[in-house]
């Protein structure tokens, strides 16, 4: 009988701002990921479940006051509860890396930051949803608001207007400035499992920086 069991993969999450270039990093760690023999599930929040994906519908098109605060992180963590119990989870435990664009740490700052709501809220609403399950590593790309949000906003033009998904980057600029610190915070506070990488420069030199940070993440788990 073989009693080999199968080591859980690891959980890494990217966050920051609008526009600073999350999904294209996303992609090449995936990439880099995959060319070094890991298996490798890339998702995203909210999203990644077929309901996630009609609650991210519901959360990110319509006017900016569309929901109340609390209306608006509940329906975050009913998208979170399923995204992590039908993909993360069982795709972790069959020893794959999960690469999620946005977790948890976006509520902190979007809900939080953002909208008011507190911190001792959201770390309730985070326990009771999901017993508190956080990433292995969680890498935040900082860069200066104004050019992220531009970035943002010249892809959601070339987009049709019923499908836009610019709900939050319509928030005011004063919003993105709090985001902005927010994350940086989240980092400060948690910094065995956050780290802060600058997203100014090209896609390639942040692509750098970013594998830089998950090898001494890898060495660190290994050690
Ligand atoms: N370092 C970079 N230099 C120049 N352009 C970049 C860089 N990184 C990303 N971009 C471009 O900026 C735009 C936004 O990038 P991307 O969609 O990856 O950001 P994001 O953080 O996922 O955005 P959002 O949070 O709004 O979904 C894209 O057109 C992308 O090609
Ligand atoms: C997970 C999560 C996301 N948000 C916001 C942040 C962005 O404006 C959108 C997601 O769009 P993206 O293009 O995929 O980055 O949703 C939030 O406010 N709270 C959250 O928990």
């Amino acid at each position: 009988m073989n009693n080999q069991t199968t080591p859980r993969g690891k959980f890494i999450s990217f966050e920051g701002g609008e526009g600073v270039g999350k999904s294209t990093q996303v992609t090449l760690l995936r990439d880099h990921l995959t060319a070094e023999g890991y298996e490798v599930v890339v998702t995203r929040e909210p999203g990644g479940t077929t309901g996630a994906e009609e609650i991210r519908q519901l959360l990110l098109s319509g006017d900016t006051d569309k929901w109340l605060p609390m209306t608006e992180v509940l329906l975050f963590y009913a998208a979170r509860v399923d995204h992590i119990e039908r993909v993360i989870k069982p795709a972790l435990e069959a020893g794959k890396w999960v690469i999620s664009d946005r977790y948890a740490d976006s509520s902190f700052a979007y809900q939080g930051a953002g909208h008011g709501l507190t911190q001792d809220t959201l770390k309730e609403l985070h326990h009771i949803a999901t017993r508190d399950f956080w990433p292995d590593l969680t890498l935040v790309l900082d860069a200066d608001v104004d050019h992220g949000l531009s970035r943002a906003t010249e892809r959601e033009a070339a987009v049709a207007a019923n499908n836009r998904e610019d709900r939050f980057e319509n928030m005011t600029n004063d919003f993105h400035q709090r985001l902005r610190q927010a994350f940086l915070d989240i980092a400060a506070a948690n910094p065995v499992r956050c780290r802060v990488i600058s997203a100014t420069g090209s896609i390639s030199d942040v692509a750098q920086r970013i594998w830089q940070a998950v090898q001494n993440f890898r060495q660190g788990a290994a050690g």
